[in-house]
Order: C-alpha cells, then sequence, then structure tokens
C-alpha cells in the first residue's frame, strides 16, 4: 500500500538527471540517499549537487545553507542500502527496458513494503516496467525535465495498475518539492508533453525531407511569426536529433529521412557539432526574422493540435493539463488547446483533412475528438466553447485571483515559466477580471507574481514578432481598467518588476517593494518604448528629468532607489514584506470605501485639470461625502472615541 507520507527519498542513477532530482528533493526537505553504480559517477554526481547549491546559495535563491541542504543527501553504490529504508525511491538510470526491469526488481526485493517505486523514463511504458515488480499498483512514473531543479513539470504516469492512492501520493510529493504536477492518465508513448511536442520538430522534418522548407525558413517562422521558444531545428539540435529519432522508431513510427541521415552520419545536433546547424565549423543557429518566406505553420499547429484533441479525447490528460504541461515542459507560449481555440478548430480541422487528402499520413487523419468538437459546432473561443467553454465562466490561465471575507481580491500574475510576463491572455484575463467583479463586494485589490522571482518582467517579449500592432497598442486599455478601478489597489512586488510590470504597478495606487526587488523600464533595450503608460504615469510621479532618464537608458535599479525617487511607496526588508502589505490592506479595508473611491478620482482626474478645476471637484466630493452615514459613523466614532464601521453609504 502506498504511504502519503515521504520522508526518505532514494534516487538511483546519479546522472543528469538523477543528481538533480536528488537535489530537488533535498531542497524541499527530504531525506535523499543517491544510488550509482560506479563510486565514481555517484561522486561525481554528488560533486554536480554541491557545485549547483552553492550557485543557489550565491544568487541568494535559497533560505538554508548549501551545506545544510548537502547534509540531507547520502551517496552509496550499494541498491539495498539505498532503498532499504526509503518511502519513496526513483529510478533514473539508463532509458533501455532490461536496466530499468532489473533495477525495479531488485528495488522490489528490498524496498520497504508500503514504497512508492517512480520511473524517471521519458519515452519506456509504466507498466511494462513496473511488471518487473511485485507490486505494480505502487509503481508510477515521474518525468522530470531536464534539469529538475529548474524545470518546474513534473508529468505523473499512471501504468494500467498504478492504484489513485499511489498516483496521488505521488502528486502530492511533486507539490511538496515545489513544482507543478499534471497527471498523465493513460500510459501513452510520449506521455503529454512529447506526444505534443515531437511533432513540432517532427513535422518541420518532414517538410525539409519532401523539399518543402528550409531550416532558416522553419524555425524563422515558428520563432518570429507564431512566438515559440526555439525553431523545430533549433530544438532538435539542441535537445539532440538522436533523441526524436528513438522516441519515433521504438513506436515503430516512420521516421523523417532528413533525421535519419543525421543520426547515420553522427550529426546529433549541438552536442556532436553539428545537426541542422553546424556548431564547430559554422556559425551555429542563424535565421533572421526575415528568413520566415512563406513556411505553412499552421501545418505544424495543426497536426500538434490534433495530438492534443487525442490526449483529450482519450482521456490521457484535460486541456488545463495538456497546456501546462506544454507551457512548463515545453516553454510554449501557450499550450496547443488554448491555441486551437483561438485559431478556430474548424480550421485546424479543415487543414488536416487537406493534408490527409494529399498526402495520406496517418498523422494527418483528424482524431475523433477534434471532428466531433466542430461537428457540435464547439470551434473554439468564438464559438463559445472549444477545447475550453468561455461561456458561462470563461477560464483563467495566466491569472489566480480569490476575494476574501474582508473584500480583498487577490490577483496573482502566474506565468512564472517566463518571469510572469505578460501575454495578450494575461492581459485580458486581468482586464475582464477587473470588469467582471461585483465592485460592492470588493474593499481593494491586492496584485502580486506567482513564485518568488518575479511581480512580472515585462510584456511577453516572444509576443512582439508574432502579435499584430494594433494587438500590441491595445494593452493600454488593461493598465487604464486597473487605475481607474474605483477600489483601492496595491502593487505587492517582490522579484523582477520590469516593463509592463512596472506599469501594472504604476497603474496601482500604492506600491510596495521588497528590498531585493528589481525595478525598471529596459524597453529601450528592445527598441522600443514603453507602452502601458510608463512615460506618462512615471513623469507625474518622479518628474520629467528622472523619467527620461530612465526610459532612455532602460534602467533597472533596487527597490531602495526606487523608494527614493519615489516610484514605490515603501521598500521593505523580505522578512517584514508580508506584514507590511498587511498593515496597508487592513487600513484600506477598514476605510470609508465612498470616500476611498472618492478620493481616488479626485487625485486621478484631478492631474489633468487645472488647479482650479481640481480643487472644485475636491471641494464637490467633500460636501457630497459630508452627506453620507460613513461620514456620521466616523464623527461618532471620534466622539466616543472607537473605531469607526463604515458600511460604504
Ligand atoms: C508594453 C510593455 C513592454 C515591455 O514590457 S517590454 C519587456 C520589458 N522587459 C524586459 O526586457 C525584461 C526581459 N527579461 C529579462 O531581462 C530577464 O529575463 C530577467 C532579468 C527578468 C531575469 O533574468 P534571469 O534570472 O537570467 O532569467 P531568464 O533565464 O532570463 O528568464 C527565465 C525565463 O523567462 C523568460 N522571460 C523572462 N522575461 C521575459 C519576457 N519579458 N518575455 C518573454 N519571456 C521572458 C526567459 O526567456 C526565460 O525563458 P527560458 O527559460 O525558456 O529561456
Amino acid at each position: 500500500m502506498a504511504n502519503d507520507t515521504v520522508e526518505r527519498v532514494a534516487v538511483l542513477g546519479a546522472g543528469s538527471m538523477g543528481h538533480g532530482i536528488a537535489e530537488l528533493a533535498a531542497l524541499g526537505g527530504y531525506d535523499v540517499t543517491i544510488r550509482d553504480i560506479d563510486e565514481e559517477i555517484v561522486t561525481e554526481g554528488y560533486e554536480n549537487i554541491e557545485w549547483s547549491l552553492e550557485k543557489l546559495e550565491e544568487k541568494g535563491r535559497i533560505d538554508e545553507s548549501a551545506d545544510e541542504i548537502l547534509g540531507r543527501i547520502g551517496a552509496t553504490t550499494d541498491l539495498a542500502d539505498a532503498v532499504s529504508d526509503a518511502d519513496l525511491v526513483i529510478e533514473a538510470v539508463p532509458e533501455q527496458l532490461e536496466i530499468k526491469e532489473d533495477t525495479f526488481s531488485s528495488v522490489d526485493e528490498h524496498a520497504p513494503d508500503h514504497a512508492i517505486l517512480a520511473s524517471n523514463t521519458s519515452s519506456l511504458s509504466i507498466s511494462d516496467i513496473a511488471s518487473a515488480t511485485d507490486r505494480p499498483d505502487q509503481v508510477v512514473g515521474l518525468h522530470f525535465f531536464n534539469p529538475p531543479v529548474k524545470m518546474d513539470l513534473v508529468e505523473v504516469t499512471y501504468g494500467e495498475a498504478t492504484s489513485d492512492e499511489t498516483a496521488e501520493a505521488a502528486y502530492e510529493w511533486v507539490e511538496s518539492v515545489d513544482k507543478t504536477p499534471i497527471y498523465v492518465r493513460k500510459d501513452v508513448h510520449g506521455f503529454v508533453v512529447n506526444t505534443v511536442l515531437v511533432p513540432f520538430m517532427e513535422e518541420a522534418a518532414w517538410m525539409l525531407s519532401n523539399d518543402e522548407t528550409t531550416i532558416r525558413e522553419a524555425d524563422a517562422a515558428m520563432v518570429y511569426e507564431r512566438g515559440y521558444p526555439m525553431g523545430p531545428f533549433e530544438l532538435n539540435d539542441f535537445g539532440g536529433i538522436d533523441i526524436g529519432y528513438h522516441f519515433r522508431s521504438e513506436s515503430d513510427q516512420p521516421v523523417p529521412p532528413v533525421v535519419e541521415e543525421k543520426v547515420e552520419n553522427d550529426h546529433l545536433g549541438k552536442k556532436s557539432g553539428k545537426g541542422f546547424y553546424d556548431y564547430d565549423d559554422g556559425d551555429g543557429v542563424g535565421y533572421k526574422p526575415e528568413d520566415a518566406g512563406s513556411y505553412d505553420t499552421l501545418r505544424t499547429e495543426a497536426v500538434m493540435i490534433n495530438k492534443a484533441a487525442w490526449l483529450v479525447g482519450n482521456d490521457v490528460a484535460t486541456p488545463e493539463e495538456i497546456d501546462i504541461g506544454l507551457r512548463l515542459g515545453g516553454s510554449f507560449p501557450e499550450g496547443m488547446c488554448r491555441r486551437g481555440d483561438r485559431i478556430g478548430l474548424d480550421i485546424v480541422l479543415e487543414k488536416l483533412e487537406s493534408l490527409y487528402e494529399e498526402y495520406g499520413e496517418q498523422r494527418y487523419e483528424p482524431t475523433d475528438y477534434l471532428v466531433e468538437l466542430v461537428e457540435e459546432g464547439w470551434t473554439g473561443e468564438d464559438a463559445g466553447k472549444g477545447f475550453y467553454d468561455y461561456r458561462v465562466e470563461p477560464p483563467y490561465h495566466y491569472i489566480n485571483w480569490e476575494l476574501d471575507d474582508d473584500g480583498v481580491l487577490e490577483v496573482e500574475l502566474d506565468r512564472q515559466e517566463r518571469m510572469n510576463s505578460m501575454s495578450d491572455d494575461m492581459f485580458m484575463e486581468i482586464e475582464r477580471l477587473l470588469n467582471d467583479v461585483d465592485v460592492d463586494e470588493v474593499s481593494c485589490v491586492v496584485f502580486e507574481g506567482a513564485g518568488d522571482r518575479a511581480f512580472s518582467s515585462g510584456a511577453d517579449i516572444t509576443g512582439f514578432t508574432a502579435d499584430d500592432p494594433a494587438e500590441i497598442m491595445d494593452v493600454d486599455e488593461m493598465f487604464q481598467t486597473v487605475y481607474e478601478f474605483p477600489r483601492p489597489t496595491v502593487a505587492k512586488i517582490d522579484g523582477f518588476c520590469l516593463g509592463a510590470g512596472i506599469e501594472l504597478a504604476l497603474a496601482c495606487d500604492i506600491r510596495i517593494a521588497t528590498e531585493d526587488s528589481t525595478i525598471g523600464t529596459p524597453e529601450t533595450n528592445l527598441g522600443v518604448i514603453p507602452g502601458g503608460g510608463a512615460t506618462q504615469r512615471l513623469v507625474r510621479l518622479i518628474g520629467e528629468g528622472r523619467t527620461k532618464e530612465m526610459v532612455f537608458r532602460g534602467m533597472q535599479f533596487d527597490a531602495a532607489q526606487a523608494e527614493e525617487w519615489g516610484i514605490v511607496n515603501h521598500a521593505v526588508d523580505d522578512e517584514a514584506f508580508e506584514d507590511r502589505v498587511g498593515e496597508i490592506v487592513d487600513d484600506l479595508v477598514s476605510g470609508p470605501p465612498v470616500a476611498l473611491k472618492a478620493a481616488k478620482r479626485v487625485i486621478n482626474d484631478g492631474q489633468d485639470a487645472s488647479l482650479k478645476a481640481a480643487l472644485a471637484m475636491e471641494k464637490q466630493s467633500f460636501a457630497v461625502l459630508a452627506t453620507t452615514d460613513d461620514m456620521l459613523e466616523g464623527v461618532t466614532a471620534f466622539r466616543r472615541n472607537r473605531e469607526p464601521q463604515f458600511e460604504g453609504e
């Protein structure tokens, strides 16, 4: 029976994945034993962990010392020793079924009965691996991405016999080490991420094999026109061309001839000095935006969306899980379900049908689920439903929000894989939330960034070349919605707050930052200027000279300087941060709502009026407020020497 209290972890294999997983487990507070067959490999793995922890310590990214964390890690070559008291065993030995089976059979013999046995395989079947044990119900896939400490995603994969109890315990463990798990509910080859990601590279390789594209054209189009972080050939070179090759051939699927040829010639990508690009004797990756030509981006995206539909239709994963998987595991700007809903599933289906007709290849055959959606008229966002249902409560993918009993609306920008940088969807979601929320229920709004690295590093730069300039200009509306929201707003800044990040903060009424935060307007480094209001809001806040210096020089500085310049209200020590924000929010929550709303309007609008007109606005508001119940309550409380209880009337 799986144990839901994991205290001790054993990691088998001290290579790049194994030592990374062991480091992660130790960072999460677990006692870990790392084991490999050879003393030298174990020592190397241990030293790699030591080096990495020291780097994290130097960068101030860990709360404990590297030595303390290292103190939780033991190393051995003895498998029985490593697993005998482990509650969770994670295998990260070479990707060969025989080696995995031998390992699991020995682990089964020596690990406690309650232990969960996990495999980090990325391409083998969990069910096959589990069958080497007498407890297949306690065997689960835990597919970490490389490097495990940096990459946020872990796929938690069911084998045929895996019990819910085991999968749930594994899922919770992943959360306990601060990673994001997604369930892969069936043991399908490639799990979720690779099922959708591999065609990104493969479709381009088929097109190259058929002389339908060039390497640079495909890479430039997917990066600059569609916003992917790397082009398909660049990604293939980066990850290793042999990896994708084995992935296809293991599952008896045809391999594009250009890939076969590269593997035969040992041109495996960056690691061998040559792949689709030449790294040793050439300039390496070298495409430019103008190389994009007429590459058929929809062809690749349609195949990926078809794969995503196949996963959903076969209950392997939900659209949310697929999209999180691709964002965190593939660094995609958005998941393929969301992208499909934006493109229009009817357009995707039509594309697949025409490709299927032209080439007759199985990979173009539209999956049943996609056909069903389109037949029912659920063709995506414009139709109100596609992979996601946009009709009643449209989903929020990039912000988390909560309205508590005191009326504090907490909005968390959550795109940690890209430093909470703001995509079009994030802009839209913030705006939609503020427009849809019942203002009477809200006493104040607090914006913050998810994770511990950034409030927001700005607008998503990768979208700049892919988006229509008119859409980029529209971002301004969200900032104005925040600025005009009729309740006090607070920016709670911890970490990078750059570009659109500081612009969101400037649209808030009060800004409070941890001392270590970095604040700035780096847009000129990108050849643009702030587009979300910073030039205008900053000049009103800190004056012309400082605004010009900041914007012209693309300056970034710490919170102390931001406080000195008047950009943030308070720069606060890390330890005191939550309390300080809490004090401010408490004051806003207990303040008189009608008066605060009036004060905000008069202060905002008065800045654009003449002093005379602004004073008149103030006087008028004062007079109106003097007739409210809140004023009576304020005066009564003063006379009776008690705290006022404002009702907002
Ligand atoms: C109208 C508004 C306009 C604007 O806002 S323009 C944008 C202004 N902002 C910037 O120019 C800041 C850009 N970002 C950075 O300079 C750096 O990041 C930081 C200094 C914030 C952090 O650096 P480090 O600690 O080395 O992290 P990392 O590896 O650069 O970032 C982690 C991942 O986040 C992605 N990322 C960060 N900021 C953005 C962004 N603004 N747009 C898109 N992606 C971003 C990276 O690329 C990377 O991703 P991967 O791990 O896949 O390599």
